[in-house]
C-alpha cells in the first residue's frame, strides 16, 4: 500500500515537472517573443509577420532558392536583391529599419546609417552585445575569442590582442606571406605550362590565405601546427555544409551528426593548440617567435603584472578566431579584386604600371607598399561592391533610445552592409558601377553618410585585423600582377552568395597567362 502511494506521488511529481517544462518552453518560445513583437510594433517598428517556430526562415529560404536558380549572365554588380532577396523585398514594404525573426529570435534589420549613428553615439563599444544565438552556433569556431566576448572581458581581450596587429609587428610577418604566395605562383606556372591556363582562383587564394593566417597566427613549423591547420579547415567545411536553423528551438539538433562532428573537431583543435602554447611557454626562444601567438604570450606576460591576462583557453580561442575571422575574408577581398580586374583590363594595367613605378621589378621591399595608392582605391571599391563580411551583428544589452523609438534590451541587430554599400541614395546613381577613383580624394568614397561604408564594422569593435589584411592584400596582388595577366573564363557563372561570407558560389575560374 505504501509502495502504491509512493508510485502515485512519483507519477504526480513527474507529470507536474513535465507540465512545468512545457510551460517554460511555451513562455520562452511563444509568449515572451510575442510580447517583444508587440512592444517593437508599439515603438513603431514594422516587419514581416513571423510564424511559430521558424519565424521568417521559411520565407527567407523560399526567396533565396528562387533567386539562386538565376545566374546573372552580365556580370552586374547590383547584387543586393540577388544575395539578400528577402531583405530587398521587405525593404520595399517596411523601409530601411524593420524587425524580422530567425526562429523565435527577433532581429532589428538596419540599412539606415543615420539610425546606426544615433545608436552608436549612445552605446559604447563594451556595452554592445553579440547575438547569443550566433555565439552558440559558432562556438566551435570562435569560443570566447575577441569576436564574441562582451563587457569587461572584451576590454581585457582587446587590450592584449590589438597591439599584436600594429604595423611594426606585422612587418615581421611579411616574409611568410611572400613565401606562401610564391609557392602558389609556382603551382600556377606548372599548371599553365602543361597547357591548362584556367585556374580556380577562389579555391587557390583561400588555400593560400589559410596557410598565411595559420603561419602568422601560430606558426606552421611543427607537426602539431600542421595538424591544427588541417583540422581547422575540416571544421570549417563541416560547419559550412551544415544547414543550420539559427534561432529555432532545438535547431542544432536538426543536424546531430554534423553538430557532434564539429564539437569533436573543436575539442581536438583546442587540445593541439594548448599543447603548442604549453611548449612555447616552456621554451624561452620559441616564446619570442614573431607570430601572433608569440606576441599574445609576450603581451600576456607584460600585462600579467597588471592582472589583465588571457587564460590558455582564451589564447586558444584567439588563435581560432584569427583563423576563422581572418583568412577567408582577406582571401575573398583578393578573389573579388581579381574578378573585377579581369573585367576591367584598364584597371589591371593601371595597377601593373603603379607596381612597376612604386615597387620596381626587384625583390619585394614591403616598406614601399604604402605607395600603392591606386591599389588601395581598388581595394576600397572592391570591399564596397563585394564586402566579404556582408553584415555586422549586435545585441542590445540595455534599452536604446533613437528619437521616439526604443530598441528594447535583448534585441538582436543585423546591419545590412551590402544594402548600404549599394544604396544610390548614399553613393549616387553609379552606386553599382566599379569606379575606384571615387576613393582617390576621399577615404569615404564620396558616400553621403560617414556610416554608409562599413567593410570592417564600426566603433570600438571595428575589425582588429584590418592592417594585416591591407598588408597581405598588397603583397599577394603585387606578386600576382607582376607575373600574370587575368581574363574572365567563359565558364565563369556570376552568382555571388552568402555562405557566412560573400563568395562566388561556383568558384572563380580565370584564364591566367604569364606576362
Ligand atoms: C577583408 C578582410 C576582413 C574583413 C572584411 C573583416 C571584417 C570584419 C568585421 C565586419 C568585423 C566586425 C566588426 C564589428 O562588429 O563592428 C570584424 C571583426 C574582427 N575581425 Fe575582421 N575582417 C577582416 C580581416 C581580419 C583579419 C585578417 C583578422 C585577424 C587575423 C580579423 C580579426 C577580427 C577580429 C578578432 C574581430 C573582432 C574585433 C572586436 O570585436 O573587437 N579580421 N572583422
Amino acid at each position: 500500500m505504501e509502495f502504491v502511494g509512493l508510485c502515485v506521488v512519483l507519477v504526480a511529481f513527474l507529470v507536474a515537472l513535465c507540465l512545468l517544462l512545457f510551460l517554460i518552453l511555451i513562455f520562452s518560445w511563444w509568449v515572451f517573443p510575442n510580447q517583444k513583437l508587440k512592444m517593437l510594433k508599439k515603438y513603431g517598428l514594422g516587419g514581416p509577420t513571423p510564424s511559430f517556430p521558424l519565424g521568417n526562415i521559411e520565407e527567407m529560404k523560399r526567396k533565396s532558392s528562387i533567386q539562386s536558380s538565376v545566374v546573372s549572365s552580365n556580370l552586374a554588380h547590383d547584387i543586393h536583391s540577388y544575395v539578400f532577396p528577402y531583405f530587398s523585398s521587405w525593404q520595399k514594404s517596411h523601409g530601411k529599419v524593420f524587425v524580422y525573426w530567425l526562429g523565435t529570435e527577433p532581429f532589428l534589420y538596419i540599412a539606415e546609417p543615420e539610425f546606426l549613428k544615433k545608436m552608436s553615439t549612445v552605446v559604447m563599444a563594451k556595452k554592445w552585445g553579440k547575438p547569443s544565438v550566433f555565439r552558440n552556433d559558432r562556438d566551435p569556431m570562435f569560443g570566447s575569442g575577441l569576436v564574441m566576448v562582451e563587457g569587461n572581458d572584451w576590454v581585457r581581450h582587446r587590450h592584449i590582442v590589438a597591439p599584436a596587429f600594429n604595423p611594426i609587428n606585422l612587418k615581421a610577418m611579411a616574409n611568410m606571406m611572400v613565401e606562401s604566395t610564391n609557392q602558389m605562383i609556382d603551382r600556377w606556372v606548372t599548371q599553365i605550362t602543361s597547357f591548362n591556363p584556367e585556374i580556380d582562383v577562389e579555391r587557390e587564394i583561400i588555400a593560400t590565405a589559410g596557410e598565411i593566417i595559420a603561419r602568422t597566427s601560430f606558426g606552421m613549423k611543427d607537426d602539431n601546427a600542421r595538424d591544427v591547420f588541417d583540422k581547422l579547415r575540416a571544421l570549417q567545411m563541416t560547419l559550412f555544409k551544415t544547414n543550420r536553423y539559427v534561432g529555432v528551438p532545438f535547431g542544432k539538433y536538426f543536424n546531430v551528426k554534423k553538430t557532434l562532428e564539429a564539437k569533436k573537431l573543436g575539442k581536438e583543435i583546442d587540445e593541439l593548440l594548448l599543447s603548442i602554447i604549453e611548449a612555447r611557454k616552456n621554451s624561452p626562444t620559441k616564446k619570442c617567435q614573431q607570430d601572433l601567438l608569440g606576441l599574445l604570450l609576450q603581451n600576456n606576460e607584460v600585462d600579467g603584472r597588471l592582472g589583465k591576462t588571457l587564460t590558455s583557453q582564451e589564447v586558444v580561442d584567439e588563435c581560432k578566431t584569427f583563423f576563422f575571422g581572418g583568412h577567408e575574408t582577406t582571401a575573398l577581398a583578393i578573389t573579388w579584386t581579381l574578378l573585377l580586374l579581369a573585367i576591367h583590363q584598364d584597371w589591371q594595367n593601371q595597377l601593373r604600371d603603379e607596381i612597376r613605378d612604386v615597387v620596381g621589378g626587384e625583390k619585394l621591399d614591403i616598406t614601399l607598399l604604402s605607395g600603392l595608392k591606386k591599389m588601395k582605391c581598388v581595394m576600397n571599391e572592391v570591399l564596397r561592391l563585394y564586402p566579404p563580411a556582408p553584415n555586422v551583428q549586435r545585441q542590445a544589452r540595455e534599452d536604446i533610445k533613437v528619437d521616439d523609438i526604443t530598441v528594447p534590451n535583448g534585441t538582436n541587430m543585423w546591419i545590412d552592409v551590402v544594402a548600404m554599400h549599394h544604396d544610390p541614395e548614399l553613393w549616387g546613381q553609379d552606386a553599382n558601377e566599379f569606379r575606384p577613383e571615387r576613393f582617390m580624394d576621399d577615404v569615404n568614397g564620396g558616400c553621403k553618410h560617414k556610416m554608409g561604408y562599413l567593410p570592417f564594422g564600426f566603433g570600438g569593435r571595428m575589425c582588429v585585423g584590418r592592417n594585416l589584411t591591407f598588408m597581405e592584400y598588397k603583397i599577394v596582388l603585387t606578386l600576382l600582377l607582376s607575373r600574370f595577366t587575368f581574363k574572365v573564363s567563359p565558364g565563369y557563372k556570376h552568382s555571388p552568395s552568402i555562405m557566412l561570407s560573400l563568395r562566388p558560389s561556383h568558384g572563380l575560374p580565370l584564364v591566367v597567362q604569364p606576362l
